[in-house]
């Protein structure tokens, strides 16, 4: 869970402190609804915004938000839903968040979802909260494989989904090309689909009015028992943590005594309301209603995602409503201080940070080489690259991160099943039946002149085909079943170099399927770094063995004495680099007696030597952890 509270009020923008003010008298000012009234679950409208990264999601939220009333309009309205310094530093969503808009005498619930694939969890979960959804598709760029992976969740979930056209204010919009891809992609008509501009606010008036028409209000019954469905959640410093549900059936108020089905603890509502997007507070909650409710919960990890809330008096009669899946650590790295005297510190930002994201994993871990730290799981590279981010940006911390892996399964021969997060858990191969690695579906969407070059990336990361269909007469979409370990590092990447920006890609989660596995270990002057050692995949540990030595060789800064760099398997040593010797005076070039000169030369060695970390004998830059398992640009 991506809010850091106290955090948030700093980067509001003017616009949105204004409507902290406002937001009450907007409300009070709503016949029948907001403070004090009650709008009737006909007139709810739960719906969230789906597309790929960059099609311009936020913009066209921060559109309704003015354009109902929410906030006021204003050239400083840009992404008020991304709070997160991060997010608006990257131009990304990380966190959904959710907005309560009244409108023509409707409330209207809008769920911003996040559009990188690390974080499609969250696109799932904030849908369970949905009865609708805007899909909306660049014009200048069409379908991307994001568009078809957030179609397939909001159509299996049974939500309706309207088709929207976005930037046709571009020079470079091609609206009928992307129209046609929507209709022969998704099954739409050309007239039911939207043309609008996010930025402009062209077609959004057109567009909410289809959605309070189109979408279904929520199914729930009044009458029935309270159940709430616990969605989303963050951690406040001061009121503990805040739940984000959707009210499924019946009405919750404040004061009330409620249960977690789950847990069964029992807990009184302390406050609730609704989020516009800043939290409103409301006497009750009814049927349909989305908002946020207080239980005095302590620690994040009370609060379940798909959880069902019940009052406690019906504890024993209501049934849970289907739970939502658990987010699923696909990539593990070791964090560690660069300094074993800054371990307690670091522990308390991690576990702050974690509070607020339950979709990191957490375990103690020690390393011969580096010290006392820790293995965190993630959802993905950005995932990860996010939470370091914040961890140094938030809390000031300096942390070294070892070679990232993926969750590998070694079938043991007394038929129990070892999960092989850490390289340093690699066992004995003698004692394994079978060893496994995670797989997924990914979906690629590209012009079709860019096939073979992207055909032959997909072999030689191990790709089995399974679907390659033409979109249109020059569109490809293609499947592959694919190594998670092959995807996860730079797949990506090359994918964008090959098709110079143009293809697109996703990825599902599918299973394990069954590798040959070796744990390759890394030398420096004979000494074994475990923080440096990879589990890969037997077949490529010459070349992925060979490419970290010629790595760490470039990595390494050259030092008083030469440096033997090898990677071995099993104990044989499979390649091998040398760092020759050199003296290193930096004030060599300081002629004459320049002393302020020779102070800066040596302060800014000394800066340098922050980021190094000593290995024995040897110093490593701190990227250089990083940069071992990065293949080679095609
Ligand atoms: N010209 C033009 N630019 C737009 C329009 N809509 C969005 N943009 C721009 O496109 C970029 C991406 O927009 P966002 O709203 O951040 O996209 P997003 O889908 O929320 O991105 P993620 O949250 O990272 O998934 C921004 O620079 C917007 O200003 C539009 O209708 N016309």
């Amino acid at each position: 869970m991506w809010r850091v509270v106290p955090k948030r009020s700093f980067i509001l923008s003017p616009s949105v402190v204004r409507l902290l003010s406002d937001a009450p008298i907007a409300l009070q000012c709503e016949k029948g609804g907001g403070v004090g009234g009650e709008i009737g679950t006909d007139n709810i409208r739960n719906f969230g915004i789906v597309a790929h990264v960059d099609h311009g999601k936020s913009t066209l939220a921060d559109r309704l938000l003015e354009l109902t009333g929410t906030v006021r309009a204003s050239p400083d309205n840009k992404q008020l839903l991304d709070r997160l310094p991060v997010e608006r530093e990257r131009g990304i969503t990380v966190k959904a968040q959710t907005a309560t808009m009244l409108y023509s005498n409707h409330m209207l619930n809008l769920i911003d979802t996040p559009g990188h694939v690390d974080f499609s969890y969250e696109v799932s979960r904030s849908l369970s909260a949905c009865d609708g959804v805007i899909l909306l598709v660049d014009a200048r760029q069409g379908v991307k494989a994001q568009t078809v992976a957030n179609y397939l969740l909001a159509a299996d979930a049974g939500l309706t989904v309207i088709p929207a056209v976005n930037k046709i204010d571009l020079h470079n919009a091609d609206v009928p090309e992307t129209i046609s891809q929507m209709c022969v992609g998704f099954g739409f008509e050309e007239d039911e689909i939207h043309k609008i501009s996010a930025k402009l606010g062209t077609g959004v008036p057109d567009l909410l009015n289809t959605v309070i028409s189109n979408i279904p209000p929520p199914a729930g019954r009044p009458d029935s028992p309270l159940r709430l469905l616990l969605f989303d959640s963050w951690y406040d410093k001061y009121r503990g943590v805040v739940c984000v549900v959707t009210v499924r059936d019946g009405k919750v108020s404040r004061g009330d005594l409620v249960t977690s089905i789950h847990s069964s603890k029992k807990y009184e509502v302390a406050d609730l309301g609704l989020l516009r997007p800043q939290q409103v507070p409301q006497n009750s909650l009814s049927t349909g209603q989305v908002g946020y409710v207080i239980l005095g919960m302590k620690d994040s990890r009370e609060a379940l995602i798909g959880d069902t809330i019940c009052h406690t008096k019906c504890y024993s009669k209501v049934e849970p409503l289907p739970g939502l899946k658990p987010a699923k650590p696909m990539v593990f790295a070791g964090v560690y201080p660069m300094d074993q005297s800054e371990y307690t510190g670091l522990r308390a930002s991690i576990e702050r940070l974690i509070l607020n994201d339950s979709s990191v994993s957490s375990q103690r871990d020690t390393s011969v080489a580096l010290g006392q730290g820790w293995r965190l799981g993630f959802l993905g590279l950005l995932h990860m690259d996010v939470f370091i981010q914040r961890l140094e940006e938030e809390f000031n911390a300096s942390v070294l991160l070892t070679t990232p892996s993926v969750p590998y399964q070694a079938l043991m021969r007394d038929g129990s099943i070892l999960q092989i997060l850490n390289p340093s858990h690699f066992p004995d191969k003698n004692k394994v039946t079978e060893f496994r690695e995670p797989i997924v579906k990914g979906t690629l969407i590209f012009p079709d002149q860019y096939l073979g070059k992207l055909l032959a990336l997909c072999e030689e990361r191990r790709g089995d085909q399974q679907q390659l269909v033409y979109l249109t007469s020059s569109r490809v979409m293609l499947k592959y079943i694919l190594p998670l370990s092959e995807v996860v590092f730079d797949f990506f990447d090359q994918v964008k170099s090959i098709s110079s920006g143009y293809a697109s890609f996703d990825y599902e989660d599918a299973g394990y399927q069954k590798t040959k596995l070796v744990k390759l270990d890394i030398l420096l002057n004979g000494q074994q770094v475990d923080a440096l050692s990879c589990v890969v995949h037997a077949d490529s540990a010459y070349s992925i063995g060979r490419s970290i030595c010629s790595k760490l060789k470039d990595t390494i800064r050259r030092q008083l004495f030469e440096v033997a760099v090898q990677a071995a398997v099993g104990g044989r040593v499979i390649a091998r680099e040398s760092v020759k010797a050199l003296r290193k005076d930096v004030t060599a070039k300081c002629y004459g007696g320049d002393i302020t000169r020779k102070m800066k030369l040596l302060r800014q060695q000394r800066e340098g030597k922050k980021r190094l970390k000593r290995i024995g004998n040897v110093e490593l830059d701190r990227d250089a952890f990083l940069s071992v398992l990065k293949k080679d640009k095609k």
